[in-house]
């Protein structure tokens, strides 16, 4: 399954394309056919991404803007703060930048997410485009409008839900981006088969190899399943009241893991060893099997992530995934695996339960 352009829709509230390309050529045309031409356009990008691709997308938005600037912030999940996005608030007055006008974010889910979330807020709120240049945006942080910063550490624990007028993804940018990096993405990319296609997981082990190698059309074709498994899940629950928690699945064990790790250990990273935890609460459970929980863990260490971690203590761990988002009416909501390839929201699991999940996961 690949495609030239996926529509992301919702009635009466919001419906966007996410197009897929091998370069950047024709970025200016899709933003015209938007009607977005003659606008001012800025650029978010970060430190690592300006010196690779900021040139070419300037110049290419320079074909159909009145005025292009670009604001680059300093790479990493430690500088998604609320400081960090006052300096995009002050460049766009400094600039001038209207309602009309809008931003465009060119990098990973964390610039995503912050360019996003001044969008949200700037002049109460005007356009963006994501151009999401790591797999892990490219599969996930750029589809469904959700924004935001970390505060004091807790992960997105600032934001908004603001969806993007366009998703326009050149997936030869992957050809630059580090292997761990890489590898991150898959964390999120091996979620989407265990939360609602069993037959995706399949497909991802057998075609191990050849992802690894960054074959095109695998990765086109793996990157076009993702994205319509996430296109659906949002397009179902817009703003999470239900569903779209499945797209939680491993984050919330992960995010306190990310918390307290100091952001060293990454994003994709949090999310395996997350996911671990969650699926060994289902086997606990009975909803899968003991080889089946093998299996998850074998899918996910194929694909370079860790299946546990050190230097924390269990205890810990559950304090901050109780202080994390996830907890509604002094419950946490936890996804478990029903069935390989189907997940649920459940809000029974107990403190005893968390903590012998936590404990698997820890060295
Ligand atoms: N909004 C959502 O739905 C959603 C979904 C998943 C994750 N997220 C968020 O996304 C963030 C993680 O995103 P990420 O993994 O993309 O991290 P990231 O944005 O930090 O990017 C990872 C690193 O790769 C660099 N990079 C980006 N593109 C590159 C390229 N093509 N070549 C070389 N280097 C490149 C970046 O500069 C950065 O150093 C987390 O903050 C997470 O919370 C949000
Ligand atoms: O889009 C979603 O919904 C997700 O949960 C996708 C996650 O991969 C992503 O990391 C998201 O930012 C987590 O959301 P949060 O609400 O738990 O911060
Ligand atoms: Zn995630």
């Amino acid at each position: 399954m690949t495609a030239d352009i996926l529509q992301v829709r919702r009635d009466g509230d919001f419906s966007y394309p996410i197009i897929f390309r091998k370069d950047f050529s024709d970025l200016s045309k899709q933003l015209k056919r938007l009607e977005f031409s003659g606008r001012k356009f800025c650029i978010v990008t970060d430190s690592t991404v300006a010196p690779l691709y900021l040139n070419t997308v300037k110049k290419e938005l320079e074909r159909c803007a009145c005025f292009v600037t670009s604001y680059v912030l300093p790479a990493g999940e430690e500088n998604k703060t609320l400081e960090q996005i006052q300096g995009i608030y002050q460049h766009l007055i400094e600039m001038h930048f209207d309602r009309k006008d809008f931003l465009v974010a060119l990098g990973g889910g964390v610039v995503g997410d912050m360019t996003g979330f001044a969008a949200a807020t700037y002049l109460r709120g005007i356009a963006f485009i994501q151009v999401p240049t790591t797999l892990l945006a490219q599969v996930d942080s750029s589809i469904g409008g959700k924004t935001g910063v970390d505060f004091l550490k807790y992960k997105n624990m600032v934001g908004a839900f603001h969806q993007p007028r366009m998703v326009y993804m050149n997936v030869s940018t992957l050809c630059t981006l580090p292997l761990e990096q890489f590898s991150c993405g898959m964390g999120e990319v091996v979620k989407h088969g265990f939360i609602r296609d069993a037959s995706y997981s399949r497909w991802l082990y057998e075609n191990r190899a050849k992802i690894l190698a960054l074959d095109t059309d695998t990765l086109s074709e793996m990157i076009c399943r993702s994205c319509v498994i996430k296109k659906t899940v949002v397009e179902n629950d817009p703003t999470e009241q239900g569903e779209r928690a499945v797209l939680n699945m491993g984050h919330t064990v992960g995010h306190a893991v990310e918390k307290l790790k100091d952001f060293r250990l990454l994003h994709g990273q949090c999310v395996a060893v997350g996911t671990v935890a969650s699926a060994y609460l289902s086997m606990r459970r009975g909803m899968i099997t003991v080889e089946e929980y093998e299996e998850v863990k074998k899918l996910l260490e194929v694909f370079g992530l860790p299946v546990f971690t050190d230097g924390l203590r269990a205890e810990e761990v559950l304090s901050v995934t109780k202080s994390d988002k996830k907890m509604e009416q002094g419950r946490i909501k936890f996804i478990l695996m029903k069935e390989p390839g189907y997940a649920v929201v459940d809000k029974t699991v107990t403190d005893e339960e968390l903590l012998t999940a936590i404990r698997e996961i820890l060295e």
